[in-house]
């Protein structure tokens, strides 16, 4: 399970206003992906394009052998059926209830008995812990709890991608911790491929196998995580670690007399890089490598600290108050 997504020279603009060109990455079949960027920068943009919901002006988006941005209407349906996405507020109807809301997709696309439907609404909902809450509406539960439903809904037609936007947009730290926990649970249970859209510097650095950072209209860096987590490119520094000191401005980018006044200025040192969030049952993550791998590969060196327990103490403690 899990398909390897693979962009190619992928350009996208509304009328006159490009939102970003020529971006090309793989995204390897099974791992989660997080994509970031300053807002506006088309990230949201890009989780459509994924599926198909806009076209690109140019390039390719190959899945299973087709290319989504250039083939037909039929091939497109046939393709979607792999996906399954979670919009940032769990876009519920809210007249539904949750089982019901769960059960839609079943329902839309497939010829399934209603007793079929149940066992498979209930185990998802089993799934993400909301067992329970199956005749709640929408409106009578949280918001990390609609976002969980929202999650059972993707899961329905038992996804080879994950597209999930935002998912930690209102949450609380330690709800985002659990929904964390709960996507890299989910990716070593079913081992879908996911592209998690997120602003969360603590989730960016412990969840994902591969990072994307978008900027300025391109695919600033995309790779392992470590290989984003140590890096000295100003753009990726400055974004990974929340830093003013760096090229992104309060706008977009920093003029060349503000970039000027900058320049004798002492960065902060990276942070060290934390170990990667574990699922809760031990068993290791489908694409897990020792620690410090790739830096040891690639001839980089860690920040100082990096890659020991102490360094994930929110995501445990977060999973202790389970
Ligand atoms: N259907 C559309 N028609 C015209 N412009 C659009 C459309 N969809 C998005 N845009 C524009 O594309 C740009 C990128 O939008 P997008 O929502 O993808 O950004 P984002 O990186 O996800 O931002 P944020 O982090 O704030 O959610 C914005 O300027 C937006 O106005």
């Amino acid at each position: 399970m899990g398909v390897e997504i693979k962009i190619e020279h992928l350009t996208k603009s509304f009328g006159k206003q490009l939102i970003w060109n020529d971006v090309t990455l793989t995204m390897p079949a099974g791992e989660i992906c997080v994509m970031l960027g300053p807002s506006g920068t088309g990230k949201s943009v890009m989780l459509k394009t994924l599926i198909g919901l806009l076209k690109p002006d140019r390039g390719s988006v190959i899945i299973e052998g087709t290319d989504i941005a250039n083939c037909s209407e039929k091939d497109l349906y046939e393709i979607r059926k792999l996906f399954g996405v979670l919009f940032q507020d769990g876009a519920m109807f809210g007249s539904m209830n949750l089982f019901d809301n769960v059960a839609f997709p079943l329902r839309e696309h497939t010829k399934k008995s209603e007793s079929e439907i149940k066992r498979i609404v209930l185990e998802k909902m089993d799934l993400v812990g909301l067992i329970g809450a199956e005749y709640k509406l929408p409106g009578e539960i949280s918001g990390g709890m609609r976002k969980r439903a929202g999650l059972a809904r993707a899961l329905v037609l038992d996804p080879e991608i994950l597209l999930i936007d935002e998912p930690d947009s209102g949450l609380d730290p330690v709800r985002t911790s659990f929904i964390n926990q709960l996507f890299v649970d989910l990716n070593a249970q079913i081992n879908a491929t996911f592209m998690i859209v997120t602003h969360d510097i603590h989730s960016v650095r412990v969840v994902p196998d591969q990072i994307g950072l978008l900027y300025h209209k391109h695919l600033a860096m995309f790779g392992p995580r470590e290989m984003l987590l140590s890096s000295d490119e100003p753009v990726v520094r400055q974004f990974l670690n929340a830093q003013t000191v760096g090229p992104i401005g309060m706008s977009e980018e920093k003029d060349a007399t503000e970039l000027e006044a900058e320049k004798d200025m002492d960065l902060p040192p990276l942070p060290p890089i934390p170990l990667q969030l574990e699922t809760s049952n031990g068993i290791p993550r489908k694409s897990q490598r020792p620690p410090g791998e790739w830096c040891r590969l690639n001839g980089v060196t860690p920040p100082p600290g990096s890659f020991r327990a102490d360094s994930i103490l929110s995501a445990s403690a977060a999973k202790s108050s389970d």
